[in-house]
């Protein structure tokens, strides 16, 4: 597999302020990959550095397997941006600003162009002063996807669409995919992101603190679990739940007994990590109920951003994930509560 993107010791100073300190990573060819991270944590700055609108104060950048720096309008045809504010020109129409990123972007199908705007459901010839925040931001999409780039940098692509539309906008993103392109958005939520991104680095105060499979995430997450069993005494039930790996939190009462057999006993827990070593014990039981709730992402997330350390032995001296925090694959159990 190539890699679309190969970002090595990225480093941005505004002045004397450094905003991103180092930043590595990859993304592979053909592949969905989302940043996320707070307000201020360097999504911009990065993009904008892939694009050469602002120029790294240290690192290398590959960008479709050239440097941003050298590569002028030929690489930049080949990329789609959206940037994080369309500056609009208010007397004109969607249509002429379209018509003006076209000459910019190389030859585009108008068909192809009245198809996107059907499916986004917007009017081009509208006076782009009278779009709505969510009109232009169609708009802004309908620019970056409109010359079938190779590469697409979305900075939250999502930003003011209802939900129907950010429907659409995730199929183009797929429909893009399996033509063949890459794709590197950002977001603040997860959420946004999870839906798209076959990996996600987060970003915190302009360092990368993991990158991951959402898969991953999810299993670094915390769960609540909760069941019901017949035929076990509750001190049975607890020692049970405490031979399982991430079980924690664990709270068991009896609901009833008739003085004769044992009665349903009810245990709370939450989990974090593999389900199958959980499965496996429960399997002992007689259950009459099971829940194991979908894992809280943006918790698991939340605390990331919130600085609590990696656990799993993977973080380097100077904080950075690592590897260079390159695969998706790796992941760190910060998310871990239990
Ligand atoms: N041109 C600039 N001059 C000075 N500081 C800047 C400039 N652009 C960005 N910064 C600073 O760099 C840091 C990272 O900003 P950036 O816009 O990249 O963050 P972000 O993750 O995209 O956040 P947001 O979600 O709020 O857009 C912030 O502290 C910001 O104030």
């Amino acid at each position: 597999m190539t890699q679309a993107i190969v970002v090595e010791g990225l480093r941005k100073k505004f002045g004397p302020r450094e905003v991103l300190h180092g930043l590595d990573f990859a993304v592979e060819s053909g592949t969905v990959f989302g940043v996320i991270g707070p307000n201020g944590a360097g999504k911009t700055t990065t993009m904008r550095c892939l694009l050469d609108i602002i120029r790294p104060s240290a690192g290398s950048i590959s960008v479709l397997g050239q440097d941003p720096r050298q590569a002028g309008t030929a690489l930049r045809r080949r990329i789609g941006y959206l940037p994080g504010e369309l500056h609009l020109e208010n007397r004109t129409t969607g249509r002429r600003v379209l018509e003006h990123f076209a000459a910019i972007s190389g030859p585009v199908d108008p068909q192809h162009v009245k198809q996107l705007a059907e499916r986004l459901d917007l009017d081009l010839d509208r006076q782009t002063r009278k779009l709505s925040k969510g009109n232009k931001q169609k708009l802004g999409l309908l620019q970056a996807f409109m010359h079938k780039p190779e590469l697409l940098v979305l900075d939250e692509p999502t930003s003011g669409l209802d939900p129907l539309v950010q429907q659409v906008f995730h199929a183009m993103v797929r429909e893009a995919v399996d033509d063949g392109a890459t794709v590197f958005l950002s977001s603040h939520v997860l959420s946004e992101v999870q839906q798209a991104a076959d990996a996600v680095a987060i970003l915190r105060d302009g360092e990368i603190v993991t990158v991951s499979t959402v898969e991953e995430l999810r299993t670094a997450a915390v769960r609540q679990l909760r069941f019901n069993s017949t035929g076990t005494e509750p001190h049975d039930v607890g020692a049970l739940l405490a031979r399982v790996p991430g079980v924690a939190n664990v709270a068991v009462r009896e609901l009833k007994a008739d003085g004769h057999t044992a009665g349903t006993v009810e245990a709370v827990a939450t989990l974090s990590g593999h389900v199958q070593p959980l499965v496996q014990e429960l399997a002992k039981l007689n259950l009459t109920d099971l829940v194991l709730e979908e894992p809280d992402l943006e918790e698991a997330v939340l605390t990331l951003y919130a600085g609590q350390p990696p656990r799993l032995g993977q973080s380097t001296e100077n904080g950075q994930s690592a590897g260079n925090g390159r695969t998706p694959g790796r992941h760190t159990e910060g998310a871990h509560r239990a």
